[in-house]
């Protein structure tokens, strides 16, 4: 039922471009829309489905899914990229209340790519805003960064993506940033994780000092933080990924070859996660009944 340019014949056929320019000018004033997007979409299609459930905001008798501490972490220039365009494409005659919040949250997620260097890409269209959210059902929904492989691959296959899929989605770890505690264990462990670069870790270690300030994050890509490429993959080569679950990619066998030839061909990379970011974003899209068009993003109708 999705599909491509699902506005274009509806009273509202600029709404891609109206939430272009949202997300252009909130990309101006900071980079941190770029990563913050891109997060959020992934949170939200893992919990639910795409349907935005991930922006409702708690209330006196709901805990919402953003206040479960997996999500906690989300930047809030990705929620205020969703409001700012959400408004601006309700302040068009005809547009009022008829784009979804989690139809602008996938066009966001696709622009915010695109404008930090990215693959550009079409984006399937026509998902409605989910009915629920709580903190409970985000409970084993989202990859932790001490994953192995097979934990990967099966919460992955949970939700009908493949092996290849997760390597191609993990490549979103090439902007944006981490706090420290999140691979702490690997820095600070007796020997220190032997897969990562000694340098590297020592790098890490004198950016995240045992006693750190637990608000510092740190680019998770040191070489291009801000922008959209394969670096992701040459850093795994280099033994610079900085979660166990980022680097497991490329000390894993079965999945080595994916990392190596995407290291080495950024067009093979880029057709490859535009094709499984297309996919993640066919996750348990609300039609009909299940769904509608929130007048607020982050609150329901
Ligand atoms: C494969 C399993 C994954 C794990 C274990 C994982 C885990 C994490 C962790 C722990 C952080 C740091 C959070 C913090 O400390 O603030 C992070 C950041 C991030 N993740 Fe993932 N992630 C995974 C997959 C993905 C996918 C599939 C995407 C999107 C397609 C994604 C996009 C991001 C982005 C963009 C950031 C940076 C956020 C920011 O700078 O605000 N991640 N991830
Ligand atoms: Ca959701
Ligand atoms: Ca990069």
């Amino acid at each position: 039922q999705l599909r491509i340019g699902y506005y274009a014949n509806t009273t509202c056929p600029n709404a891609e471009k109206i939430v272009g320019d949202a997300v252009a000018n909130k990309y101006n004033q900071t980079f941190v829309t770029v990563p913050a997007t891109i997060r959020l979409f992934f949170h939200d299609c893992f919990v639910e489905g795409c349907d935005a459930s991930v922006i409702i905001a708690s209330t006196g008798n709901n805990t919402a899914e953003k206040d479960n501490p997996d999500n906690i972490s989300l930047a809030g220039d990705g929620f205020d990229t969703v409001i700012k365009a959400k408004a601006a494409v309700d302040a068009v005659h005809g547009c009022t209340n008829k784009v979804s919040c989690a139809d602008i949250l996938a066009i966001a997620t696709r622009d915010a790519i695109q404008l930090s260097g990215g693959p550009h890409y079409e984006v399937e269209l026509g998902r409605l805003d989910g009915l629920t959210s709580t903190a409970a059902s985000v409970e084993g929904k989202l990859p932790k960064p001490t994953f192995d492989l097979n934990q990967l691959n099966s919460l992955f296959a949970n939700n009908g993506l493949s092996q290849s899929d997760m390597i191609a989605l993990s490549a979103a770890h090439t902007v944006g940033v981490s706090h420290c505690n999140r691979f702490a264990d690997r820095i600070y462990s007796n020997p220190v994780d032997p897969t990562l670069n000694k340098t590297y870790a020592t790098e890490l270690q004198s950016m995240c000092p045992k006693n750190v300030d637990p608000d510092i994050a740190i680019n998770m890509d040191m070489n291009t933080p801000r922008i959209f490429d394969n670096m992701y993959y040459k850093n795994l080569l280099q033994g610079e990924g900085l979660f166990t679950s980022d680097q497991v990619l490329f000390t894993d066998s079965r999945s080595k070859p994916l990392v190596i030839a995407w290291a080495n061909s950024s067009p093979a990379f880029q057709a490859a996660f535009v094709d499984a970011i297309t996919k993640m974003g066919r996750i348990g899209v609300k039609t009909g009944k299940n769904g509608n068009i929130r007048r607020d993003c982050a609150v329901f109708n």
